[in-house]
């Protein structure tokens, strides 16, 4: 279960105004859960998801994740980004290293897994990935979503407890985003805790448990998504909801 209590996170950047990224956010998201996070360009989403694995740290309040306490700095940072995998728009794989390599590598350096261990793990990946061929590949020889499928491997090998995903199908050719689509609807059917900061309105519905609605680094709304999509509450929802659906 993850805990996000009271957060809020401001930038300073010289000769800009500070910007308050995220005003007081609190949220819970249970084991199990898909929750959505949807909102306008700014609205902080981002900024959420990097603090839940600790990518980003917070100015005040809490996140837990599961008992362990993300934002404070005992906290050993590289177990936690095992333990929540993070997909982003730029899958950012090794380009000189094969698919399999890829998604075995991490599991050596930062997993301490035996070789032989780690490729029956990675081979089974991309079995469930839909790329049991594609092992000996490089990035460069696969398209987009494919190289984005072997990004969803490579952190599922860690064995995380909790998927974030980062708008994880903007950067891909359209026609390359119904398998990564279906890759995140597999797992979220298998029960995976996920947060999915995402464009794809149609997977929402479908998927998501809830949809979190943010604005200027708040929580405006958080309902199912028929609920959500078919009433929203209050008139930022709906002007966002005019201009995207
Ligand atoms: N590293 C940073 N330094 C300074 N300002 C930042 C930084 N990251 C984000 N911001 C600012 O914080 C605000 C929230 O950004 P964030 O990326 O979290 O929003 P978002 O909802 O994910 O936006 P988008 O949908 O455009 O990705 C924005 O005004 C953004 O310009």
């Amino acid at each position: 279960m993850i805990v996000i209590e009271k957060v809020s996170k401001t930038y300073h950047m010289k000769g800009r105004a500070d910007v308050r990224a995220l005003d007081n956010v609190s949220a819970t998201i249970d084991r199990g859960e898909v929750v959505v996070i949807i909102g306008p360009s700014g609205s902080g989403k981002s900024t959420l998801l990097r603090a839940l694995n600790g990518l980003q740290p917070v100015d005040s309040g809490r996140i837990v994740i599961d008992g362990v306490e993300v934002t404070s700095k005992k906290t050993d940072i590289n177990r936690l980004r095992a333990e929540v995998g993070m997909v982003f728009q730029h899958f950012n794989l090794f380009q000189h290293k094969t698919a399999l390599e890829n998604i075995v590598l991490p599991q050596i350096i930062v997993a301490k897994r035996g070789r032989a261990e780690a490729e029956k793990i990675a081979r089974d990946l991309l079995a469930k990935v839909g790329l049991p061929d594609q092992e000996n590949s490089y990035p460069v020889m696969l398209s987009g979503g494919q190289q984005q499928r072997i990004a969803i491997a490579r952190s599922l090998a860690m064995k995380p407890k909790v998927m974030l995903f980062d708008e994880a199908t903007s950067a891909l050719d359209p026609e390359t985003v119904g398998g990564v689509l279906e890759q995140m609807r597999a797992l979220a059917a298998e029960g995976m805790t996920m947060a999915v900061v995402t464009h794809e309105m149609g997977f929402a519905r479908e998927a998501a448990d809830r949809m979190i609605f943010m604005d200027g680094g708040a929580i405006v709304e958080e309902n199912t998504p028929a609920a959500f999509f078919d009433n929203p509450q209050t008139d930022r929802a709906k002007d966002f909801l005019s201009q995207i659906l």
